[in-house]
């Protein structure tokens, strides 16, 4: 079986390409976009595509079409990220096929996806070609990626209508990345001031994490940033370590985080759901027990 990997990040690339092992897969080619840096052994073969200067990364539909027409895969994994869902759609419509988003679980070829915020699960098997957008940690790490990264700068194809960039501001980016961290610490509305806060940043110092919240933290009160939410609407994170601090635990939010290696909850109700999914939990006010906490690491 031939998987062709669609990624952003060396990161999601690796664990795609991981993935597809575990899928059985005997070739593993891979989509580097820019100077992006592969992980070792990541995958067989490596298409290296340039972006043109001034150009969108949504642009590069006909350059992916072609690749895809060159490896002819069976099945194609995507990094759900915004511009590769565009290229992910426009491969669909190219390969006459369809792409199926928000892939928990895969099983044989039937993919799981949370359906009503999470309350019924969608099963859907694809059409000729598989196309799947996978959830971060959907495959979780039971295999390595592996291969000879052998390199290929692949040509780029003129899409005929594109996107220019006009001009581009970066976004003040505070704090660790959550994708990427290890320890997330995980704030809702259990803190009751924006200043109680500084009480999970002091947490997250000690362990080295990032700080995350529910979504009314970051959308109704607006503490911290819309993109800083966790949750079947927001971001799914697979760390080593969650702390649930002050969030009640509703399946909107724990989908978000229950492939966490360890997961700790802290909440003043002990009848709060989150303790029915934590692995230690601390019935407690987070005013007193987070300074302990901070205080002891
Ligand atoms: C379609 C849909 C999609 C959604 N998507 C998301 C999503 O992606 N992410 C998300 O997070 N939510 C999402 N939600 C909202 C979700 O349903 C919950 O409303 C939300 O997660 C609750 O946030 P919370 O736990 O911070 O608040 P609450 O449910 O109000 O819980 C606060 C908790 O804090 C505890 N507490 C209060 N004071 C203290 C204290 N001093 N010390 C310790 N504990 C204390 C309370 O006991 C309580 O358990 C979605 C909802 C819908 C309908």
């Amino acid at each position: 079986m031939k998987v062709l990997v669609l990624a952003e990040r060396p990161g999601a690339a690796e664990e795609l390409s991981a993935g597809a092992r575990a899928m059985g897969a005997d070739e593993v080619a891979l989509v580097a976009f820019g100077d992006m840096e592969m992980p070792p052994s990541c995958a067989d073969l490596i298409y290296r595509v340039t972006v043109p200067e001034g150009l969108s990364l949504d642009n590069a539909t006909a350059t992916v079409n072609a690749i895809f027409d060159h490896v002819r895969p069976d099945v194609v994994l995507v990094e759900p990220t915004r511009h590769m869902r565009i290229l992910a759609g426009a491969l669909a419509f190219h390969g006459g096929t369809s792409a199926i988003a928000d892939v928990m679980e895969l099983d044989g070829d039937v993919a799981s996806s949370m359906y009503y915020g999470g309350a019924a699960i969608l099963k859907r098997k694809p059409g000729k070609t598989a196309i799947y957008l996978m959830q971060p940690g959907a495959f979780g790490d039971s295999v390595a990626a592996s291969g000879a990264n052998q390199e290929e700068p692949f040509a780029w194809v003129d899409p005929g209508a594109t996107v220019k960039v006009l001009s581009s501001e970066p976004i003040e980016k505070s704090g660790v990345d959550l994708q990427k961290a290890d320890v997330v610490v995980a704030a809702g509305r259990g803190f009751g001031l924006e200043s109680d806060l500084d009480m999970a940043r002091a947490l997250c110092d000690k362990l080295e994490a990032g700080l995350g919240c529910t979504r009314p933290l970051a959308e109704d009160m607006k503490w911290l940033p819309r993109e800083t939410y966790i949750g079947v609407s927001g971001l799914m994170l697979a760390p080593k370590v969650y702390v649930a601090a002050g969030l009640s635990g509703q399946m909107q939010h724990m989908v978000g985080c229950d492939r966490a290696g360890t997961i700790f909850a802290i909440n003043k109700d002990a009848d709060a759901a989150v303790f029915d999914q934590c692995d230690y939990g601390i019935v407690g006010d987070i005013q007193t027990v987070l300074p302990l906490l901070v205080n002891e690491l």
